[in-house]
């Protein structure tokens, strides 16, 4: 793993290098030391900050600036258009357009200011595309292209953990390939217009508040704007340089620190846009897979700079909605939940 050195204040963020393993290569032509390095990074990572940025996954950069695109395409249509794509919640639609004003992260709070446009592909689910040319089939190629992206580090975290299958939280996730019916993973392109006048003037306004995602990991891809922000979980850093790695000794929970240590731990840091990167967080169902050595990431998107428009696009990569996700040490720190259960839970807020 590389830090980001020369970058003042990122230089804790762990940034995993993926070329050894990136989407165009296949297992079987990676050497398996390469390998087992790169799920060694990324799961001491997850372990201990708690998320990764990772580079050179071989999305080519254009697909994803052709994304973006077609995402400021879409927005840019007047409301009326927009309008008659909405996904109603009453009905069961995959793919169409989420107004501003109707997501609330926190009850009673005001609603989030940004609209989406969801992708849920292969289902049997009403799909609402909009004529714009080429939009379809390049957000689906990029939907696809996702999932490689989801299956390798899958498998990473797989190796990371030591499994004696390696392969089996991949075998949670056949519906990143087979498009089932009863697929969840989601394509969101999201917008984040700049705030109004009156909304400046609302205290308790932000993006998107405080939140974990439900399902398995997500990628996110921003743009140069800023405000996402994630907690991290336990990081020593060195004072001189500010990097998290070269400190001399390994935090653990309690450890007396040295004086040239500082530890952030449970403390939101900007997880700032760097050219070329994916951030990947993990999401509800780790915790529960991994008996708690792999937490879900805390997150979200803080007005930072509230006078521009701030886009993204994020997979959620979730586990086939059949799945029984208990945790695969065997043990019983979380009672076996089929994944769709525990997502019905959620919004009842039943835990
Ligand atoms: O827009 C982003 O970068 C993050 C959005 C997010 O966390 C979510 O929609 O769950
Ligand atoms: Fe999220």
């Amino acid at each position: 793993m590389t830090t980001d050195q020369g970058h003042g204040d990122l230089s804790w963020i762990p940034i995993i290098d993926l070329k050894v393993f990136d989407i165009t290569k296949e297992e079987n032509e990676v050497d398996r030391k390469d390998l087992e390095k790169v799920a060694n990074d990324v799961f001491k990572a997850f372990s201990t900050i708690g998320f990764v940025y990772i580079k050179n996954h071989g999305i080519p950069q254009d697909q994803i600036d052709n994304i973006f695109r077609l995402a400021d395409d879409f927005f840019a249509q007047p409301q009326e258009t927009k309008d008659k794509l909405i996904r109603p919640v009453s009905e069961a639609v995959g793919i169409g357009y989420i107004p501003g004003g109707r997501e609330h992260f926190v009850s009673g709070k005001p609603a989030v200011l940004r609209e989406s446009f969801d992708v849920i592909i292969g289902s049997t689910y009403k799909q609402l595309w909009p004529s714009i040319p080429n939009f379809e089939q390049d957000v689906v190629e990029f939907h696809r292209t996702c999932a490689k992206l989801s299956l390798r580090m899958l498998k990473l975290i797989g190796m990371g953990l030591g499994l004696e299958d390696q392969n089996e939280l991949l075998a949670c996730h056949t519906n990143l390939v087979n498009w089932r019916d009863n697929s969840t993973t989601m394509l969101r392109l999201l917008t984040y217009p700049p705030f109004t006048e009156k909304e400046d003037k609302m205290p308790d306004l932000t993006r998107c508040a405080e939140h974990t995602d439900y399902g398995s990991m997500s990628l996110m891809f921003q743009d140069s704007t800023g405000g996402l922000e994630v907690i991290v979980l336990g990081v020593t850093v060195c004072w001189v340089c500010h990097c998290a790695w070269c400190a001399s000794v390994e935090y653990e929970p309690g450890m007396a620190l040295t004086h040239c240590v500082q530890t952030v731990d449970g403390e939101y840091k900007p997880a700032t846009p760097i050219p070329g990167t994916i951030v990947v967080i993990l999401d509800d169902m780790m915790p529960r897979w991994t008996s708690d050595r792999l937490k879900a990431t805390l997150h979200r998107v803080t007005p930072s700079d509230k006078r521009n428009t701030r886009r993204s696009l994020v997979y959620f990569t979730d586990p086939d909605s059949c799945t029984i996700v208990k945790p695969l040490d065997g043990s019983d720190t979380y009672p076996p939940i089929r994944y769709t259960r525990y997502v019905t839970q959620v919004h009842m807020n039943d835990f």
